[in-house]
């Protein structure tokens, strides 16, 4: 139980409240007196920071220049100004746009001043694009503005600093890469000695792609695969010693889809075409610079390597080739363009000094190819295009004639036609192209494929061909 003596009273509880407030107003009117209004404010902003610091984050910004610190562009500018093509605010009011001639499509790119917000693991960013004329450019505006600074500034919670370095910057550097690639403008190199001493380039827009060669799908697919496994494998070919190079070999009677191919690779990958005839080349010494001038990231194609040059080997010699005058075509002063020389540059110095090289030959003989092409490991896959199959036929029924599905009513004849009939896809296509109506366009197909198999000789010599390149 508690005396009353240990209970204060109210008017003494009062008295030292009023103390307590005296002292304080006194207290607070000697530190008016004494400390000037800068001091004050001083101590009061360290109280504020100390209470509210650990628990409101502030904002800081990473400023990206256009130029590098140690010159050069900033890798950093360059992408965000890719990525943030991607992005879009609300209160955007004012936008760049421009076209280049090596991407599709339009670049919209933020006006200065503008910004537009970005969400990233939880994180909330915002970025905004600054140009500024210099200080000198501002005392003499006379003279041109040359000297206008460019930069992204980035701003998001400092506390999310670590984030941003290690994981958003590095994101926006990937996405800026892929939807370069996607834009790019794919360039086909031709060579003629005529026309100067390198690659001569134009702008590859050709629409074959995976969706539209029609082939056995098992067979697609595994071309795909390939395609995939090998850009993704940099570090493989490193780790065991290889250069970082593909080879396919691709065969097949004329019209059935042997550049098509080579075209829906070039496109499924990105890769620009370096297009190679053998004939405008006359000596090792010149298809080294050719092949040395040739960018990473392509695809080097043969076409009709049994024809297009009569190169002498080590196997054939190459003295009986003397009296061809083919052989002539290709010699100069003695010296000639050789298979081997061709071969060994492919497999060995010219794939080492670059990264990510496909080749591809293509023939319409494959039993006429030398050897030395064929040996395992040269030529990594060869693939088979063949005459028309039903299957393919269907895929070229939905290209050309938006027909879906199997359900057409000619397609039973069809299949058994084309089961009797050597046909290539290019006459099937052909055929399709003649007529916009799909039913005419089936009836027409139909005849064609009876008449090929009335002239069952010819079709049976076809075959045996076909069978022939199928073992080899
Ligand atoms: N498998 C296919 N899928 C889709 N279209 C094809 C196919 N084969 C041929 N075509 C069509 O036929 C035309 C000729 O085909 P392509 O030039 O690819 O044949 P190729 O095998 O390279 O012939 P060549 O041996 O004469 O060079 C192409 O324009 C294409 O439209
Ligand atoms: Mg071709």
């Amino acid at each position: 139980m508690l005396s009353t003596k240990e209970v204060p009273s109210l008017s003494s509880l009062f008295s030292a409240f009023a103390s307590i407030t005296a002292s304080i107003m006194f207290l607070q009117s000697m530190v008016y007196q004494i400390l000037p209004h800068q001091v004050r404010d001083y101590l009061i902003s360290i109280l504020r920071n100390l209470i509210f610091k650990a628990h409101t984050p502030t904002q800081i910004a990473f400023v990206f220049d256009k130029e590098s610190a140690f010159g050069g562009l900033n890798q950093i500018y360059e992408a965000a100004s890719v990525y943030l093509q991607t992005l879009r605010g609300p209160g955007n009011k004012r936008l760049n746009v421009s076209k280049s001639l090596k991407e599709k499509g339009l670049i919209i790119r933020l006006e200065t001043g503008e910004t537009v917000t970005d969400s990233y693991d939880g994180m909330e960013l915002q970025w905004r694009f600054v140009c500024s004329r210099s200080e000198e450019d501002r005392d003499s505006p006379g003279r041109g503005g040359g000297g206008n600074r460019q930069c992204y500034e980035l701003s998001f919670h400092n506390e999310d600093e670590g984030k941003v370095c290690d994981s958003y910057i590095p994101f926006v550097l990937d996405s800026a890469k892929t939807i370069r690639e996607e834009r790019r403008v794919l360039k086909m190199h031709t060579y003629s000695p005529s026309s100067g001493m390198n690659w001569q380039s134009v702008n590859l827009d050709h629409p074959a792609t995976f969706e539209t060669v029609a082939m056995d799908v098992k067979k697609k697919t595994k071309i795909m695969e390939d395609l995939n496994r090998f850009v993704k494998r940099k570090e493989f070919y490193k780790k065991v010693g290889r250069a970082w190079k593909r080879g396919y070999l691709l065969y097949g009677p004329p019209g059935t889809g042997k550049s098509s191919l080579v075209a829906a690779m070039a496109n499924h990958l990105k890769f620009d075409i370096y297009d190679l005839q053998l004939a405008n080349v006359r000596r090792d010494s010149e298809l080294r610079r050719l092949l040395l001038a040739t960018g990473n990231r392509s695809i080097l194609v043969i076409e009709d390597i049994d024809c297009s040059v009569n190169l002498p080997d080590r196997l054939h010699g190459g003295e009986e080739k003397k009296s061809d005058p083919q052989y002539d075509k290709n010699s100069i002063n003695g010296t000639s363009l050789t298979l081997s020389g061709l071969l060994n540059f492919v497999d060995g110095l010219w794939s080492s000094c670059g990264d990510e090289r496909i080749i591809i030959f293509t023939t319409n003989h494959k039993e006429r190819l030398d050897p030395a092409l064929l040996r395992p490991g040269r030529m990594d896959m060869h693939i088979h295009m063949g005459y028309c199959t039903y299957e393919a036929f269907k895929q070229l029924a939905s290209n050309y004639l938006e027909i879906s599905g199997d359900h057409h009513h000619l397609y039973g004849e069809i299949q058994g036609l084309l089961e009797e009939t050597p046909v290539t896809p290019a006459q099937v296509a052909e055929e399709m192209m003649k007529d916009e109506d799909a039913e005419s366009a089936l009836e027409g197909l139909v005849d064609l494929l009876k008449q090929k198999k009335m002239k069952g000789d010819e079709c049976d010599h076809a075959k045996v061909d076909e069978k022939k390149w199928q073992i080899c």
